[in-house]
């Protein structure tokens, strides 16, 4: 199947789950995240602010806001990059581009995810031999994960379902080395 129509595919069976599968995943994938030491440990987290039917963030940002981390979430740019912005509280974001909140704290800059010690990123579908994300076909988080660095842990939070044998790859396409399902956290064991 092309990238094309898997993203039509992934898209329609999220847009089935029920509220109660979306808030029950949400409450599974952050409490599983939480429970990690090197999630508790991370002082500068990069993370994406929820919209519709993906995995839930907002709880696990609160949470890690409270917990001290500094927590970037992503600004849009109009050339499809990514600059990065720091959360500081539900009353730090407004609407930006798509529709999702955005912090309106100053821009950090695309290189700002370098310094990230934990990367959360939103995806589609992951190839659970090779780590390949699949994303919203824009191109933003593959320009993003190039500039993180080997030995930053990255994770895509995804649906029961999404992790998959066989995701079609282009050269640019960046890997994750860890998914979170609702209540499984999955190292994933590519080079
Ligand atoms: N929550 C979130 N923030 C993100 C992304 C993302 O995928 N999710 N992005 C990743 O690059 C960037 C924004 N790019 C995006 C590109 C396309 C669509 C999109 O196709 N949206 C659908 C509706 C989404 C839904 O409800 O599931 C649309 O507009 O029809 C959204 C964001 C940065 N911030
Ligand atoms: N490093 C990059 N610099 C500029 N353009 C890029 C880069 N990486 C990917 N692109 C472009 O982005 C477009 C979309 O790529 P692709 O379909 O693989 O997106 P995706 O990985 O599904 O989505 P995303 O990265 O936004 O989550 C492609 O046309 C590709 O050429």
């Amino acid at each position: 199947m092309d990238k094309a129509n898997l993203r039509r595919r992934i898209l329609a069976a999220r847009a089935g789950l029920s509220e109660e599968t979306l808030r029950t995943s949400a409450a599974a994938t952050r409490e599983l995240l939480l429970d990690q030491p090197w999630v508790q440990m991370a002082g500068l987290v990069a993370c994406y602010w929820s919209i519709g039917t993906e995995p839930d963030t907002h709880g696990l940002i609160l949470a890690l806001w409270k917990h001290g981390a500094t927590v970037m979430l992503p600004v849009q740019r109009p050339d499809g990059d990514l600059d990065w912005a720091v959360y500081d509280g539900p009353d730090s974001l407004a609407p930006g581009p798509y529709g999702i909140m955005e912090p309106v704290d100053e821009r950090r800059g695309v290189d700002a995810i370098r310094t990230a010690s934990l990367v959360i990123v939103p995806a589609l579908a992951v190839d659970r031999s090779t780590g390949v994300r699949l994303g919203r076909g824009k191109g933003s988080y593959d320009r993003a994960l190039a500039r993180v660095g080997p030995h930053t842990p990255t994770v895509a939070l995804l649906h029961e379902g999404e992790l998959l044998d066989g995701v079609p790859a282009e050269p640019h396409d960046q890997r994750v080395r860890y998914v979170a399902l609702p209540g499984e956290l999955i190292l994933l064991g590519h080079p």
